[in-house]
């Protein structure tokens, strides 16, 4: 397998971190060097921005403005030395989070989004981008039975209800990039979707 940047999007609880784990398994299985990570966070310095933005309070420029300082650490250590090697990376989360929770979720303009991102990442852009959608009263639901909620996760469902719209906006601007699985099924049939994403574009 080639070159491929697969990133890995929803609302909290939708099921990402549940599907990264099963596709990099099968993935290794056929043989590729897979590299899992996610955002905020990757590096060492990464994670420590992550820390800060999961649990202390802070305005939604300063919330960009770090998780976008993250993503940069990110890419120049992790991601783009692994693509360049030929590596297959999957991503929990990317730029399209930023979309959602910044711009969808707390109101941040999208202009500017759009010009940090040029800034932070010129031209790159994931292959692909698997984009689990479930009902916010679902998600919820789900954490809830899962683990204790950062600052993100302690939001309402009406948050969440603009962050999803924040990723369909998204992907109506880039539908090639994206493949929207409904997440709301047994994992088995939601991992079926996610190697159907995958077959389509012939990997
Ligand atoms: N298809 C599913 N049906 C029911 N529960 C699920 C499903 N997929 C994941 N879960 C559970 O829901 C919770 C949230 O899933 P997780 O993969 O952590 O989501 P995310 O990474 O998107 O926040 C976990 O406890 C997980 O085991
Ligand atoms: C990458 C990114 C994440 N986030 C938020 C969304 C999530 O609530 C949180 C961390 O994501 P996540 O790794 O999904 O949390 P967990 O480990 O609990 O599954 O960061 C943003 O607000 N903007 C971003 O650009």
């Amino acid at each position: 397998m080639t070159r491929r940047f697969i990133t890995f999007e929803g609302i909290d609880g939708a099921g990402k971190s549940t599907h990264i784990g099963r596709l990099a398994e099968r993935l290794r299985g056929r043989g590729a060097n897979v590299v899992v990570t996610r955002e905020p966070g990757g590096t060492e310095l990464a994670e420590q921005l992550r820390e800060l933005v999961l649990h202390r309070s802070m305005d939604p420029l300063t919330e960009t403005l770090l998780v976008f300082a993250a993503r940069r650490d990110h890419l120049q250590r992790v991601i783009e030395p692994a693509l360049a090697r030929g590596d297959t990376v999957l991503c929990d989360r990317f730029t399209d989070a930023t979309f959602a929770y910044q711009g969808g979720g707390r109101g941040f303009p999208l202009d500017v989004l759009g010009t940090l991102e040029g800034w932070v990442q010129g031209a790159l852009q994931p292959d692909l981008t698997l984009w689990f959608d479930l009902d916010p009263a679902a998600a919820a639901a789900r954490r809830a039975a899962a683990r204790a909620a950062d600052r993100f996760e302690s939001e309402d469902t009406a948050f969440f209800a603009r962050v999803r719209t924040g990723y369909l906006a998204r992907m109506a601007a880039a539908p090639a990039r994206f493949a929207r699985i409904d997440s709301s099924g047994p994992r088995d049939e939601v991992e079926r979707q996610v190697d159907a994403a995958l077959e389509a574009r012939g990997w």
